[in-house]
């Protein structure tokens, strides 16, 4: 055998061939989005033998143009912060100055849960637990409701939350966002936030109580409202606490990611929320609402 350099024209070795076939290796068109994903995405094992999604070799034929999905142009503002930041607060008042659509990931999330789905139980231990769930599901979630939806302006609120998000959803969608929008706020400031939504007053459950012998349906009522007055599942101190911990490290690397990119608009969300909003206002500005 020969010392000799390989030529850099050399024929490439043939890729790796895929070792978990998973919903991200079909190609082209997905049944139930109708979408084409620009780019395919395997599982490869990454360094340390840890599974990693990484984009096959695809033909320039396949690459969709840059933030199209199918055939809608469409602009996306990622909206991150730890949780409790106010980035739900502030997404309404976006979605009534500024005509976006805001598409929370938890909401998804949790609407899934709801609807019996196979993936629900996972889904709601995941979230019990403070984890992330697997992108696919999430990015699927998030593509079936901007096709869905007709306008084309969306704030996607609490996407993405890891590099396993952040790298999947711009593969499968080729969508890269507009700019990020950033709330940063103490952790002090965050679970007092967090405590206080699950918060319901006991002369708030006496009365409903009395409501329901009122139109006498307590055996069936009273319980449901219970259930919608206990409020989330994840807004207790043992998983906040997860929560803070994900978000640290997990998250705040994707602010990073976007912030070297000059994506990110950070936002002081300690502020009180008209004030937060003042800012929000000033970024938003380009994107007013014709009149
Ligand atoms: N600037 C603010 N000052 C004080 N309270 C606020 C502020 N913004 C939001 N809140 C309150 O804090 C709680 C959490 O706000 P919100 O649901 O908007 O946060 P979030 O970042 O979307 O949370 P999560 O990530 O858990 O979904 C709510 O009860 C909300 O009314
Ligand atoms: N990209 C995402 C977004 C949310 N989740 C899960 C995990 C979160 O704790 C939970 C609630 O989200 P929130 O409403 O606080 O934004 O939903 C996820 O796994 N991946």
């Amino acid at each position: 055998a020969t010392d000799r350099p390989t030529p850099q024209h050399a024929p490439r070795a043939p890729p790796t061939p895929p070792c978990d076939p998973s919903p991200w290796s079909r190609r082209r068109a997905d049944p139930s989005t109708g979408i084409r994903f620009g780019a395919q995405l395997v599982r490869r094992r990454g360094a340390m033998g840890t599974v990693v999604d990484a984009p096959a070799v695809v033909t320039e034929k396949e690459v969709v143009a840059e933030n199209m999905l199918g055939d809608k142009k469409v602009t996306v503002v990622f909206v991150l912060g730890g949780p409790g930041s106010g980035k739900g607060t502030q997404c309404s008042n976006i979605v009534e100055h500024f005509g976006f659509t805001h598409l929370s990931a938890g909401d998804l999330l949790r609407a899934e849960i709801k609807s019996g789905s196979e993936n629900g139980t996972m889904i709601e231990n995941m979230i019990k637990e403070g984890k992330i769930v697997p992108s696919e599901v999430t990015i699927k979630l998030l593509q079936q409701a901007m096709i869905k939806n007709e306008n084309d302006k969306f704030l996607i609120d609490g996407f993405p939350r890891n590099e396993e998000n952040r790298a999947a959803f711009e593969n499968v969608t080729k969508i890269s966002p507009a700019f990020v929008l950033f709330f940063n706020c103490s952790e002090e400031e965050m679970e007092r936030r967090l405590l206080g939504r699950n918060e319901v007053s006991f002369f708030t459950y006496v009365l409903m109580f009395g409501l329901c012998i009122l139109i006498k349906t307590t055996l069936f009522l009273f319980p449901t409202i219970c259930i919608i007055l206990q409020g989330r599942v994840d807004d207790n101190i043992e998983t906040i606490r997860k929560r803070f911990k994900v978000f640290v490290e997990s998250s705040l690397p994707v602010i990073e990611y976007y912030d070297a990119k000059d994506k990110v608009k950070k936002i002081d969300a300690a502020k009180p929320i008209p004030e937060v909003f003042e800012d929000v206002k000033a970024i938003f500005a380009p994107y007013a609402k014709a009149t």
